[in-house]
């Protein structure tokens, strides 16, 4: 096996999809999910984000590392984002992982039938982000643009399909949502969304910082919302992806940080789309309760 990070590994890298039980994965994903799902051991103290891609995940990161500093910003503005939490599904992961002294940081697109087994024994903390599926759909397309071994961008029309059949990175939205869905409820998970981040930044921070089991003072708590506004975000250059190596990322093409707002997919769908958009997703989201997202 080539070592991740090494030439030999970055010259592997390919635009074909490597399928896992029907989901498709880009080639930065390690090698072996069956193993890591059955071989990876959750500790106790770990905190988890979990997400669809693009659904605010860079986001909570910022602030799940600022409510652990107190809102002390020495660390979101010295490290990158992803040594920070490292993905526990790239090939780097597990070793940045298991590098970290407790409690350990890490961030995963899994879906839920392919995350570590362990997870649903320990008390690990585990914030899973949620985003109104059609702004995943238009901000995925621009970035997945930006991204060398990405494919399917060529058209918003081609992408637009794609998504709706669950053939991108990390598959259906329908099926992953639909998935860590069942863990609601349990008292180490914390279901919040990318518009409650909107509607209520403070809120949604002292939320967080609960749920962690760091509770702030007010003074802490508005030193971690100066950090997490898009524009603090956006100029952080450990956070909006600008140190992303070149050979996965044409920086010319677009970036992380791009809009920051909801409701832009009402600039991109056409009337056919919504009405597509909405046949599928009725259908998909049949089974689950009504009231349960701030976007129906
Ligand atoms: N502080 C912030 N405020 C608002 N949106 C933010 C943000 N930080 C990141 N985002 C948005 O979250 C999306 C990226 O999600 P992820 O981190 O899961 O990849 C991007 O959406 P847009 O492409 O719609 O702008 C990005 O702009
Ligand atoms: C393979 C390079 C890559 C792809 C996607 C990334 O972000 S995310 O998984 O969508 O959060 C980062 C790096």
């Amino acid at each position: 096996m080539t070592e991740p990070g090494s030439l030999a590994w970055v010259a592997a890298l390919s635009r074909d999809y490597t399928w896992v039980e029907g989901v498709p994965f880009l080639s930065t994903t390690t090698g072996d999910l069956g193993a890591l799902r059955d071989g990876f051991v959750v500790r106790d103290g770990d905190i988890v984000t979990v997400s669809y891609p693009k659904s605010g995940t860079t986001w909570i990161l910022e602030i799940v590392h600022l409510v652990h500093t107190r809102g002390d910003p020495r660390w979101v503005q010295s490290v990158v984002s992803w040594e920070r939490s490292p993905w526990l599904e790239k090939a780097t992961g597990v070793g940045g992982i298991n590098r970290q002294a407790d409690p350990r940081f890490y961030t995963s697109h899994l879906p839920l039938h392919l995350f570590p087994t362990s997870l649903f024994t320990s008390k690990a903390k585990c914030v899973y982000v949620m985003r109104n599926p059609r702004d995943i759909l238009v901000s995925g397309y621009h970035f997945w643009k930006t991204i060398k071994i990405a494919k399917y961008t060529e058209s918003f029309e081609v992408y637009f399909e794609k998504f709706l059949q669950g053939e991108v990175p990390f598959g259906s939205w329908f099926d992953h949502v639909g998935g860590w869905l069942q863990m609601r409820g349990k008292e180490n998970f914390l279901f919040i969304s990318y518009e409650e981040l909107h509607q209520d930044i403070r809120a949604s921070v002292e939320q967080i910082s609960r749920f962690l089991g760091t509770e702030l003072n007010p003074e802490e708590v508005d030193s971690v919302l100066q950090h997490v506004t898009f524009q603090a975000m956006k100029e952080n250059k450990m956070s909006n992806f600008s140190l992303l190596p070149d050979f996965l990322m044409d920086h010319s093409k677009g970036c992380l940080m791009r809009k920051g707002i909801a409701g832009d997919w009402r600039n991109h769908f056409t009337v056919a789309q919504t009405e597509a958009f909405d046949r599928v997703y009725r259908e998909k989201m049949a089974g689950l309760p009504r009231g349960l997202f701030p976007w129906d």
